[in-house]
């Protein structure tokens, strides 16, 4: 069962300026910082009632954002969903015919495993699922 919207992503070039922005914007900072080094990513957490943004920026030029941000610049990178089952999710979604990026779910930031759809038949969106770590 796919559940809540998890967080939204948001690749930055600079993630102490748009920690500044965002908490000016939401009014609460950040919650978290948090190295994914697998990703080559540096995450930072902003918490408003029910919804997360996730603030990454590049750790090292081969990272998915370091490619994003070149291509597209800053913007919204990625939808994650919160899933109770991710194993479940895998094989519903693979029979389904949707392209996982990963099929083994890997540890992401906050404490999640996670995998990604490959975009390319999402309708353009990255789409990432999580369960939360118990
Ligand atoms: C896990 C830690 C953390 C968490 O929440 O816990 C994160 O969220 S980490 C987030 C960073 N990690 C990832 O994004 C992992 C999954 N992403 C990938 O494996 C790649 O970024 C991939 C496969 C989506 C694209 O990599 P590729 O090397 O193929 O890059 P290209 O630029 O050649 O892209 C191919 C094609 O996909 C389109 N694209 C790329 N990124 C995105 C995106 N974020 N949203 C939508 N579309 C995307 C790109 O435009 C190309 O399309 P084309 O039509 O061919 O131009
Ligand atoms: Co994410």
């Amino acid at each position: 069962m796919v559940n809540k919207i998890e967080h939204i992503g948001i690749a930055v070039k600079n993630i102490e300026d748009a920690n500044i922005l965002f908490e000016k914007m939401l009014g609460v900072p950040s919650y978290k910082m948090e190295a994914v080094e697998s990703e080559g990513v540096l995450t930072s957490f902003f918490q408003t009632g029910n919804n997360k943004i996730e603030l990454l920026v590049a750790t090292n030029p081969e990272s998915p954002i370091a490619k994003f941000l070149e291509k597209k610049g800053e913007g919204i990178h990625h939808i994650a969903f919160d899933v109770d089952d991710i194993e479940s999710e895998i094989s519903r979604l693979k029979k389904e015919g949707f392209v996982l990026i990963n099929e083994v779910p890997k540890k992401g930031a906050d404490n999640k495993l996670v995998v990604f759809l490959h975009p390319k038949n999402t309708n353009g969106v990255l789409v990432e699922l999580c369960q939360e770590i118990k």
